[in-house]
């Protein structure tokens, strides 16, 4: 439905210029639910104001529907407008009129006739849940209201695309979801393809068929959102999974657990290609160690398991050597080490510990996120002897 093809889109700035699109090679099938996720400035507004040409593409190409947006004069730009649907974080109603006059007012200027718009409006209320609320106006709607007249609007003309620009960013996580539901159902019972801009992977985990993760106007990642989320490549993802699923000690967390369990402590990945709860089952049977799971969660994404649990075992240092390395030939398993020799989670998010931690290798990062610890110095520097799953350490995906 939608191609990108070594798209860029730069913007003047006063040193020089912003390349908020950098080289975008993408695809956007007909009929999915496509997620944008990354960063506040990462480029997700523009690379989708790219789709219906509200922004021009400085280079590439941007194929819409078989058609090159980058090429069309305004006059056909206006006709392919009329086929992409887009709704907003603000809503962007008219306060002036009701919410039937806001959908109706689509309708006007898409040149439908007047006797026409009664039927049509009342039919797009009735599919978004608000028959009852035709006579009201915005100020008196709750926001994922206004949010459902936002998709009716959209929906007026029937579209075969609808942007979906953060368009549950200002509602609460009960309204979120009931809005998302609304947006599955124009995907499979409307047959409309969806793009969803945010910067939410719960939003992406719920709603979405495939995702691109953006940094820095370039797409750095995508695919469908199981294989995302099962085998992240890139450090961006690998927080937004984190933040998304919350199955991972944080660092504070860590800390508490070591207070209460100062043995060594391990995070093995449940995954629906790897060992499952029953190779760790197993695994425990087999080796003289003792486990207690002290964490985890795992949770069904795309309708697979997915997610890890964090334990505490018990037993001679080579005991849990041989436990650690029959486990990890089919599954991934993260070190923490122990109290006393603490080893960090280089992709943990969520608070950091109250504890002052070393600074971390990876340069700066963001301020709202916990920098990652250089945890093979920490352990050399506690002792040269003392890490001996240093291979193990890595998080296979
Ligand atoms: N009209 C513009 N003029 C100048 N710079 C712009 C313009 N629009 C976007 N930018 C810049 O391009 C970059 C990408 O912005 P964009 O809004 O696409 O990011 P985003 O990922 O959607 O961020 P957010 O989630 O905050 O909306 C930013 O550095 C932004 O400042």
């Amino acid at each position: 439905m939608v191609s990108f093809r070594h798209a860029v889109k730069t913007f003047p700035a006063k040193s020089g210029e912003v390349r908020a699109v950098d080289d975008v090679t993408l695809d956007i099938r007909t009929g999915e639910i496509f997620g944008v996720i990354g960063y506040s400035g990462a480029g997700k507004s523009t690379l989708v104001r790219l789709i219906n040409a509200l922004e021009p593409a400085t280079a590439g190409e941007v194929i819409v529907d078989g058609q090159d947006v980058t090429a069309l004069p305004e006059r056909e730009l206006r006709r392919v407008r009329a086929g992409i649907g887009m709704i907003f974080q603000q809503f962007n109603l008219l306060s002036s009129r009701t919410v039937a006059g806001n959908v109706g007012y689509a309708l006007a200027v898409a040149g439908w006739p007047r006797e026409e718009r009664k039927d049509r409006i009342a039919e797009l209320l009735d599919f978004v849940g608000l028959a009852d609320k035709a006579r009201q106006y915005p100020s008196q709607l709750s926001g994922g209201q206004k949010q459902r007249v936002g998709i009716a609007r959209a929906l007026a003309t029937n579209p075969k695309i609808l942007l979906a620009d953060e368009a549950t960013s200002a509602l609460d996580p009960e309204t979120t979801q009931d809005v998302l539901d609304l947006l599955r159902r124009v995907n499979s019972e409307l047959g409309v393809t969806v793009v969803v801009i945010t910067h939410e992977m719960d939003v992406v985990k719920y709603a979405c068929d495939r995702v691109a993760v953006m940094e820095g106007g370039k797409v750095v990642e995508h695919g469908d959102v199981y294989s995302v989320f099962a085998r992240p490549e890139h450090r961006a993802t690998r927080r937004f999974v984190g933040t998304a699923l919350r199955d991972r000690p944080s660092p504070a967390a860590l800390e508490r657990l070591r207070h209460r369990h100062p043995g060594r402590i391990v995070t093995v990945a449940v995954r629906e290609d790897g060992a499952s709860s029953t190779d760790l089952t197993r695994a425990l049977r087999e080796h003289p160690v003792d486990g207690t799971i002290i964490y985890g969660g795992i949770v069904e994404i795309a309708e697979r398991p997915y997610g890890s649990l964090t334990l505490e075992l018990a037993g001679e240092d080579a005991a849990i050597a041989g436990f650690i390395t029959d486990l990890s030939s089919t599954t991934s398993v993260l070190d923490l080490g122990t109290a006393e020799h603490p080893l960090a989670d280089p992709d943990a998010v969520g608070p950091r510990a109250t504890t002052a931690s070393p600074e971390g290798d990876e340069g700066p990062s963001s301020p709202t996120l916990p920098q990652a610890v250089d945890t093979d110095r920490l352990a050399d520097a506690d002792s040269p002897t003392w890490n001996p799953f240093t291979h193990l350490r890595r998080w296979r995906r």
